[in-house]
This record gives structure tokens, sequence and C-alpha cells, in this order.
């Protein structure tokens, strides 16, 4: 099956059902995903003009390394199961992009052996058998697709302890727990090797989570990075929440707001910021309108540079069901949140949902009147 896409061409096999394209090799599913990272890394190079050399550290059908390097870069392709790697390099050859390196190798040994500006971690499922790796060695930016949402949101509980070596909770905001459960376990993946991280750009789409961070390959830098870990403390009943920085956990036994003692408390999380807004701008900017996911993408960039830095977000529908009161326009229930002088931004997690500086019984109080 012939699939093109941001302007290659790639031989996969399999066949297209319906119009939709099925293999083993290709996910037509993460298009947005592959299209932002090629905005990313123009965007990056920028911004860190000695970048140049990019692993595509599982490879599969070499889909991102042959679209970073028909971009100009250094591009080596690494993969495990032998089909992959002749795809992958059949696939560079297909698009005279020969002078691609591919590995057929447990890339985990390659990044121990060798140093890479860049390295796009891609696996199925957790990526943290490959994080300490990436982090030994890599000089300036690691890009993580993680897909295990369940383990990573609370769900599938004691997958996700084991995995991110923290406690995941299954609360309202689960998609940003995943964020920010992954972005903790990265952080402190980093910091064994006295690397910090900023995370420059973080999204969570359909079923994973998508981060790239920046890297200060300093002790202090390392320091600074784990200072944004801390807890949260989430009502199962009011929907309340309470974040604490620190690694010492000081959970809250009763809800402040409606007296409850049922309270998740998640940790050690990342409660810093997920995405650097002048970044993010660029890379909207970077989006041509041949990606065929143009749009998605750049709306997505935009709900990210506006969206507020608090730790967690709220669902409308949720929050009024759970007032049992109807919901209002999104746009109409955050102008009363502005109007009562609270902060609040959509988030992009989905159309209903919302930051806010307010806590819930103030946004009770600033909106319930146009919920009748
Ligand atoms: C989700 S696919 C990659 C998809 C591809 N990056 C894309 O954008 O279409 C995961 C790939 O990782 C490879 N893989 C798994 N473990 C690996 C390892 N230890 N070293 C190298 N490759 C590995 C698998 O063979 C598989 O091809
Ligand atoms: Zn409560």
């Amino acid at each position: 099956m012939r699939v093109t896409e941001g302007g290659v061409e790639l031989e996969v096999p399999g066949e297209q059902t319906e119009g939709v394209e099925e293999s083993v090799f290709y996910n037509p599913r993460q298009e947005l995903n592959r299209d932002l990272t090629i905005a990313t890394l123009r965007a990056f190079r920028e911004h860190e003009d000695r970048a140049e050399s990019y692993l595509d550290a599982m490879a599969a059908s070499g889909i991102r390394g042959v679209r970073a390097a028909a971009d100009g870069w250094d591009v080596t392709c690494c993969d495990v199961e032998p089909d992959a790697v002749d795809l992958a390099r059949a696939n560079l050859e297909r698009n005279g992009l020969e002078d691609a390196r591919v590995e057929h190798r447990n890339v985990t040994a390659l990044m121990h052996e060798s140093m890479f500006d860049v390295i796009d971690l891609d696996p199925y499922g957790t990526p943290m058998p490959f994080a300490d790796a990436a982090f030994s060695r890599c000089r300036d930016l690691v890009c993580v697709t993680a897909t295990d949402t369940a383990p990573l949101c609370g769900a599938h509980f004691n997958s996700g302890v084991r995995s991110y070596s923290a406690v995941p909770q299954n609360t309202d905001y689960h998609p940003e727990m995943g964020v920010r459960i992954l972005l903790s376990a990265l952080a402190r993946s980093a910091a064994r090797f006295d690397v910090g991280v900023e995370p420059i750009l973080t999204h969570a789409t359909s079923h994973y989570v998508r981060t790239y961070l920046e890297l200060d390959r300093k002790p202090t830098a390392a320091d600074a990075a784990l200072e944004h870990l801390g807890y949260v403390s989430s009502c199962e009943d009011c929907l309340y929440r309470e974040a604490e920085h620190g690694l010492i956990a000081d959970p809250l036994e009763t809800c402040p707001n409606c007296g409850g003692k049922r309270l998740l408390v998640a940790g050690p999380i990342w409660l810093g910021p997920y995405r650097d807004r002048e970044f993010v701008a660029d890379v909207r900017e970077r989006i041509p309108d041949s990606f065929a996911t143009a749009e998605k993408g750049r709306e997505l960039c935009t709900t990210l540079e506006t969206e507020l830095d608090e730790p967690t977000h709220y669902d409308q529908h949720k929050l009024c069901k759970n007032w049992g009161l109807p919901a209002n326009a999104m746009d109409d229930f955050l102008a009363d949140l502005r109007e009562s002088g609270y902060e609040a931004s959509p988030a992009h997690y989905g159309g209903t949902t919302f930051k806010t500086d307010a806590s819930v019984g103030e946004m009770f109080d600033a909106t319930s009147d146009s919920l009748e």
C-alpha cells in the first residue's frame, strides 16, 4: 500500500479498507503527531541552530525519519525488528534520502553509545524503559510519545505505579493526570544524569500524550526541574483540588470545600508549565497548508498558547452535572468567571474543558446564576 504524508511517499505492507490505511508499521491516526513533530523540529532548529542530528529511535516504516531527512536533518533510523529496518531503508531510498543511516539494534544500546542532538521515542506503550538511555547522552531535545493512557491516568493503577514510579489517580481530569505523571517520571529520569528538562510543547490527543523536552545538561538545571514536582489532592465529591510542591506529601484529609473525606492524592506529578507559549506560537507558524492536519494542528497550538498554567483542568459538563445544573455555552461560562475577577481559559483536552484560578466553590458563586 502506498502512503503519502507531509510531502514524502512511503510503501508499507497492508491494505486500504474503506479509505483507511491498515498496517502494523504505519498508523494513520498519528499523522497529527508527526506533522507537529516536523513543525516543532523546524521551530527548534531556529532556536538552537547547532541541532543537526535526529534519531528516529523506533522507526517502524521510517516515516518520522524520512520526513525529518527530507527536511534537512541528519537522520538515523533504528528498529529492533528486521522487517521494519528493511522497510525504513527502502522508504528512505524511495525518497532519495540514502544518506540517512539505518540501524538494526536495540535502540537502548545505540543511545548509550552515540550522541544525538534530538532523540524521538515512539514505542508501543510506555516510553519509560527507554528514558534513561535517551537522557544519558542526548544533547538538546528529547521527544516522547506515550500511548499507555490507562496506566498514566490511573485507570490501570498498578501498571501506572510500576511504569512511572508515582501514584496516578483516576480523576475527572484524567488526560492531564497522564500528562503530569509522564512529565514527572521523565524529569526524574533526566535528573539521574544531572540533566534538567523544560517541556516546550506537550499535548494530550486521543489516546496518547506527546511531549518535547529541551535539555539543560547541568546539575542545577536538574534541581530546578525537580522543584516543579509535587502532589495534588482531589475531592471525589465536589471536584475541589489543591496542589502542593515538594517531594514529601502532606495530603489533605478533609475537603476544605465540602468537608468530604473522599480525597484522591496523586504524585509526585509535574506541577510546572508544560509548554513555552512563544515556542508554541512559533510551531504554529511553521505548519504549512500542505500538511493534512494543518487546521487541527494550528487550532491545538492556539489553545495551548492561551491555556492557563493551573495544574488541573475542569470539564464544564461534569462540573455542572455535579452541581445538578444545566451547562451553558462555554464562552458565557468563562465570561462569568472573568467578570468575577478570575482568570479562565479553554483547555486543549476537549471542547468542554477549561482552566481557571477560581476554586470550585468560587466557580459556583461566579457562574451558577447563569445556569438556571
Ligand atoms: C509505535 S511503532 C513506531 C511508529 C513510528 N515511529 C511511526 O511514527 O509510525 C514502535 C516501533 O518500535 C520498535 N521497537 C520496540 N522496541 C524497540 C527497541 N528496544 N529498539 C528499537 N526498536 C524497538 C518496534 O519494532 C516498532 O517498529
Ligand atoms: Zn469536596
